[in-house]
């Protein structure tokens, strides 16, 4: 029987926790690894309440040490090395695109892999044991699951260029500095930290939670022009919508909204 290296459980209404949970491998992404983690989110997309993911690693080393580098030192050839990488470009995407909001707990190590995945997600918020880097040049490759291109969007081409080329890892205070975590807090702190953001979203009238997420996610990849003909659909939809009409009404009226995500 298969084992289960990823778990995802409702936590309080509206929020999930998804746990890779390969602690052995450091958490390490192999084949079933992005499979599981592929199921598990579509679960997740799947479930009317769900609202916010909180995302991290099982044990108190690392969040996700990378991609398998068995699994890779095992690539036959060029072709299926080029679909591993698009294998898990693809995953990382749909994270990105997802309607659902997803924080980022790193509770250790992300390296290679697991801090592509970590920059894929919404938000981060960090240990302050934390580690983040993209050590692939060290093993003669680089990364491959889209840490090239959202590092420079993250941090810049310079900053990007000298992690991804010098492989070494940054703390967690010089990963906020970079504007690489939006936080840092004591590992105890950790997962109370992204609850309490988790709660504040979760309380959020629905649709516009899901627009806001897709119209701040989207903008990584859009151009300005592109991004303010969508914002502006967006917000049309939702000023003319149930929830548009209430929350305005419940201003003007100096009384509590009350959304149903319509
Ligand atoms: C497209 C994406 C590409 C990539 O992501 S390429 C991979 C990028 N990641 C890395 O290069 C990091 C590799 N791991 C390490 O450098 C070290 O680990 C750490 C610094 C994270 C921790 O070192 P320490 O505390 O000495 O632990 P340990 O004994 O090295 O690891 C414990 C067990 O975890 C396995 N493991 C760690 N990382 C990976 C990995 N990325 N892929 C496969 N296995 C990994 C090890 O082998 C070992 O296992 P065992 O106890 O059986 O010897």
């Amino acid at each position: 029987m298969a084992e289960t290296w990823v778990r995802s459980e409702l936590w309080e209404p509206g929020i999930y926790v998804l746990r890779i949970q390969r602690e052995h491998a450091l958490n390490a992404l192999n084949e079933q690894v992005l499979d599981q983690l592929e199921e598990t989110l579509n679960a997740l997309e799947s479930k009317a309440d769900a609202r916010v993911v909180i995302v991290t690693g099982a044990g108190s080393k690392a969040f996700v040490a990378g991609a398998d580098i068995g699994a890779i030192h095992g690539i036959p050839n060029h072709a299926a090395a080029e679909q591993f990488a698009e294998r898990g470009q693809r995953l990382f995407q749909r994270f990105q695109d997802s309607p659902l909001i997803f924080i980022a707990a790193i509770n250790g190590y992300a390296l290679g892999g697991g801090m592509e995945l970590a920059m894929a997600l919404d938000m981060r918020i960090a240990s302050k044991t934390a580690r983040l880097g993209q050590p692939e040049i060290n093993l003669g490759i680089i990364p491959g699951f889209g840490g090239t291109q959202r590092l420079s969007r993250l941090v810049g081409p310079g900053r990007a260029l000298w992690m991804v080329a010098s492989g070494e890892p940054v703390t967690a205070n010089d990963a906020q500095a970079l504007g690489l975590v939006d936080a840092v807090v004591e590992a105890d702190e950790l997962m109370a930290e992204c609850m309490r953001r988790a709660r504040t979203l979760a309380a959020k009238a629905p649709l516009a939670l899901k627009a806001a997420k897709q119209m701040v996610a989207g903008s990584r990849d859009w151009t300005l022009a592109e991004g303010l003909a969508r914002e502006a659909t967006a917000f049309a939809q939702l000023a003319v919508s149930d929830d548009g009409r209430e929350g305005t009404a419940a201003f003007l009226e100096k009384r509590q909204p009350q959304f149903r995500g319509q």
